[in-house]
């Protein structure tokens, strides 16, 4: 007999169920138990995983927390698998990552919480620590990862700029010779071959080397015939996708492939060598050029971002180091390259499933054009050009290009960190270094915030008396809100506006049969496989009549 048997026939004289099952057990071969002991577990996990799934509306495994259900979400469609546990939630979750990581989170979707969080409690919700320790190798001191005095600084510097008429000239200037010698030809080059082509992928060259110019003040000519290879271009490419990757590996596991110089890291440091070479020379150029410069008048006539933020001197006197600048330029490219032209490549994606939209499009833009028309001396069908009091007056496509945001917005999720514990507007609580993820994809498919059609796309919703009407930044986040609302949303809209009206007023764009069209995994909402397109040109007479 052995001592099992015998401790519960002592205990109250007879022998209960349990202990008859587990006296048997013990009788059977040492595997059979290990097996039997390993059945027991996993219904005690399931059953446990269940209960969670019903508390949190998704299964908490133990020792890996939701884990599971990430990976296998990351396989299909990350966003829309936030979109559904939201949605289930009631608008915000915490996801429980696996035990001894820092993968743990609030993620919310609560218009009321984004306003707390962004605005009113803006001060406790800074980026925080976790953020700029995961993203510090690519973006540094820029003001993307950066809080208090080091961001507020670069902001008021970068803002003074921005809404300055120097600034604006240069956007406007840049732009038109940019879609005016460039893009068009090349879209004409494609429309005369017949081949078809990666729209987003002349989008980013078209943005690349727009953002260039406005941040470092040079070209560097992504966008012409042949769409060269840029190793800029793909190693900056290659650093965002590498440091995304950092998001959701555990700190210490990234930080040892660091140090070991392994897989993603290593791809990482060789990416970010290319990029530091390159805007370390052309830091290098252009202070050599201001310093060769002679005459505040020749200084002042320069009006991109780093010779504003080269020139800046502190109370103290003190200019900004290189390393800063760097980190200055990279964040800026980062910010206007990605950002415009996948939204872009959303809303022409859109068009196609929509030709009724795309109509009323081609309506707005014949009325303005019409309006013109006695004005048009020299001006042909290929040369003609959009005036930006023009582009400001194209309602109907500020409201198509908002939607097409509001459903794929270039900055699918963002995040914040907690300073002191707080308690959000819906009820939930937060401890002290929470990190909070807001779901800016998934706030544009919540039936609680844009009504039952939340998932069509209807520019029709912004409009009021055929005038454009901009929503609350807390309902539509896709440009941020509160202090830290994005500096380039108004030239953003001009830029995507123009370049949208320029290509439609010419070409019909129609995407590929069966080409795939899925978001990919990045800090910017990339479409996975590009978008294959053809085009054909417009007849101008149909299009004017
Ligand atoms: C469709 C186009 C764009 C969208 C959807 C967009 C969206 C956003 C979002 C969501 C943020 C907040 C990011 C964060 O704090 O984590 C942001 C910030 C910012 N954006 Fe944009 N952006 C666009 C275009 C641009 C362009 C073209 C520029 C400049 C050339 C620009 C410059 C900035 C800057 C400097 C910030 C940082 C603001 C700060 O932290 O104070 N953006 N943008």
């Amino acid at each position: 007999m052995n001592s099992g048997n015998q401790t519960t026939t002592f205990s109250n004289g007879h022998s209960s169920p349990t202990a008859n099952l587990m006296s048997f057990l013990w009788l059977l071969p040492a595997e059979i138990q290990i097996l039997e002991l390993l059945v027991a577990l996993s219904i005690f996990v399931a059953i446990h995983a269940w209960q969670q799934t019903k508390r949190q509306g998704l299964a908490v495994w133990p020792v890996v927390g939701m884990l599971p259900s990430l990976l296998l979400a990351l396989r299909h469609d990350m966003y829309e698998w936030i979109t559904s546990v939201l949605d289930g939630m009631g608008g915000t979750f915490t996801f429980h990552g696996p035990w001894l990581t820092n993968l743990q989170c609030i993620v919310t979707a609560d218009p009321r919480n984004l306003e707390y969080l962004l605005k009113t409690k803006f001060s406790n919700f800074p980026k925080g620590k976790y953020f700029q320790n995961t993203v510090r190798d690519l973006l540094g001191d820029g003001i993307f990862g950066a809080d208090d005095e080091v961001w507020h600084r670069q902001r008021k510097i970068a803002s003074l700029e921005f809404h300055s008429a120097k600034f604006r000239s240069l956007t406007v200037q840049s732009l038109y010779e940019l879609v005016h010698s460039r893009l068009l030809p090349v879209l004409e080059s494609a429309c005369d071959n017949r081949t078809p082509m990666d729209l987003q992928d002349v989008l980013l060259r078209l943005t690349f080397d727009n953002v260039c110019i406005i941040a470092f003040g040079i070209d560097p000519g992504c966008l012409r015939p042949g769409l060269p290879k840029i190793p800029f271009a793909r190693a900056f490419e290659d650093a965002t996708e590498a440091t995304i990757i950092r998001f959701i590996t555990p700190t210490a596991i990234w930080k040892a492939m660091r140090f070991f110089d392994l897989g993603n890291e290593r791809r990482l440091r060789r990416s970010l060598k290319q990029v530091d070479e390159f805007a370390y020379e052309v830091i290098r150029t252009r202070k050599k050029e201001l310093s060769l410069e002679s005459g505040d008048e020749k200084k002042a006539a320069r009006s991109d971002l780093l010779t504003v933020f080269t020139n800046y001197k502190d109370e103290e006197g003190m200019a900004f180091s290189d390393k800063f600048l760097r980190d200055v330029c990279v964040n800026f490219i980062l910010a206007g390259r990605d950002t415009s032209s996948v939204a872009l490549a959303w809303f022409f994606w859109l068009l196609n499933r929509h030709p009724e939209v795309e109509d009323k499009i081609l309506e707005e833009i014949r009325r303005i054009v019409e309006e013109r028309e006695n004005n048009r001396e020299g001006e042909g069908e290929k040369s003609l050009v959009f005036k930006s009091e023009e582009v400001k007056r194209m309602e109907y496509l500020h409201a198509a290009l908002s939607e097409a945001l509001r459903l794929y917005p270039s900055v699918p999720v963002d995040h914040k960190e907690v300073i002191e514990d707080e308690v959000f507007p819906d009820g939930t609580v937060l401890k002290k270094g929470t990190k909070v993820i807001y779901a800016i994809y998934s706030m544009g498919r919540m039936e609680s915030i844009w009504g039952k059609n939340c998932r069509d796309y209807k520019p029709e919703r912004w409009l009021k008396d055929g005038r454009f009407m901009s929503e609350s930044a807390y309902k539509f986040t896709a440009f941020n809100g509160g202090p830290r609302l994005c500096l380039g949303k108004d030239f953003a809209y001009y830029q995507m506006k123009f370049v949208a009206a320029s290509i439609l007023y010419r070409y019909q764009v129609k995407v590929v049969e069966s080409h795939p069209v899925v978001p990919k995994l990045a800090l910017t909402m990339y479409m996975k496989y590009g978008l294959k397109v053809t085009l054909a040109r417009r007849n101008e007479s149909k299009l004017l009549k």
